[in-house]
């Protein structure tokens, strides 16, 4: 057995011999998540493995965000949020054993299809709307809503994954994160931010859906900002009356009178217009058919991500003194 996966802190957990190692499913800044499978058994099913290097995770300062990936995702059980099975680690990673969400990513769909019929849109928007109020009710902001991030399961539901930028805020947090084009104004501002930026990104997502591309777009990140405070958003004929008019109110740079933020905010929200004639309930329990159904040939079928060349280098561990810090995983 190999020294390098097998440390004593995880004599008695699982660990990393004990899989077989399928492709890659996606790469991100702290390693990639590749598919895997029990070992021995080849009727297994098949999880996303997200292995994430520690030296990487001390060089770029986030180990309180990947213990509160952790411990956000521990919590969460929900229809629409990826389940995290275990973690466990070796001197040189941390692994997290998720579910395999074989769709791929909204973002592969809504390039493939250029963009979204209205409905389509509404169909995704309705499940994450859900996932949201459940995060919300517990002040958790999930802080990284983006097209990449929401995965597609085996019956074309949403399931949101990349918690590392989730976080229990009580008042504001003033760490800058997520992704440009889907920043809240008062995040660039560094004005202090809270769960109100999931709705602001809702906004961005809703546009990006029904128009094929976000509302914010510069080719450097710093006219990305400079559009989102601009407060100008353009809309084209293919937005209807009622989701343009949602597409506003969640794109609201004042906090206070944005959409979904404040007590009774997500119960707004769910009666908006645009939402007419959705079942809260059906949309729940998953019973509303899904736009889309992935058609895999089998459980471990990957063709839905992109491929990515094997990984070849060499990351050392960091120094045995400093393992005791990822203690927690
Ligand atoms: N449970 C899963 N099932 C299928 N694919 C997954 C799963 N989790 C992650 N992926 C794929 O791996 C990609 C990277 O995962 P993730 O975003 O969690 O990593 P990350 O290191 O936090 O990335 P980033 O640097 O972008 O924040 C996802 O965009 C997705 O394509």
């Amino acid at each position: 057995m190999n020294n390098k996966h097998n440390t004593n802190a995880n004599r008695n957990k699982i660990s990393f011999e004990d899989f077989e190692i399928l492709t890659t499913l996606g790469t991100g800044t702290f390693g990639r998540v590749r598919l895997v499978k029990l070992k021995g058994n080849n009727n297994a099913p098949a999880f996303a493995l997200k292995m994430l290097k520690k030296t990487v995770v001390l060089k770029l300062k986030q180990l309180e965000h990947i213990k509160s990936e952790k411990s956000v995702l521990e919590k969460s059980k929900h229809p629409f949020i990826i389940t995290l099975l275990t973690t466990f680690q070796d001197s040189t990673f941390i692994y997290m054993l998720l579910e395999y969400a074989c769709g791929g990513e909204l973002f592969s769909r809504i390039r493939r299809e250029g963009r979204f019929a209205n409905d389509v849109a509404l169909f995704y928007i309705s499940e994450i709307v859900l996932a949201f109020e459940y995060l919300h009710s517990s002040n958790t902001a999930y802080r990284d809503l983006k097209p990449e991030n929401v995965l597609i399961d085996k019956d074309g539901h949403v399931k949101l994954t990349d918690f590392g930028f989730a976080k229990h805020i009580d008042d504001f947090s003033y760490t800058l994160c997520g992704t440009p084009e889907y920043l809240a104004p008062e995040i660039i501002q560094s004005e202090g931010h809270n769960i109100a930026v999931d709705w602001w990104a809702l906004g961005v997502l809703i546009y990006e859906m029904i128009a094929g591309f976000p509302p914010f777009y510069d080719e450097n990140p710093i006219g990305i900002y400079k559009k989102i405070l601009s407060g100008r958003i353009e809309f084209s004929k293919v937005f209807n009356r009622d989701v343009k008019n949602l597409i506003k109110k969640f794109l609201q740079a004042n906090v206070s009178k944005r959409y979904g933020v404040g007590g009774n905010g997500v119960d707004k929200v769910k009666k908006h217009k645009w939402f007419r004639g959705v079942d809260w309930i059906m949309v729940l329990k998953k019973t509303i058919p899904s736009p889309w159904v992935p058609e895999v040939r089998s459980q471990d079928d990957t063709h839905f991500f992109d491929n990515y060349p094997d990984s070849v280098d060499f990351i050392p561990p960091p120094p045995p003194d400093v393992n005791a810090l990822f203690k927690d995983f």
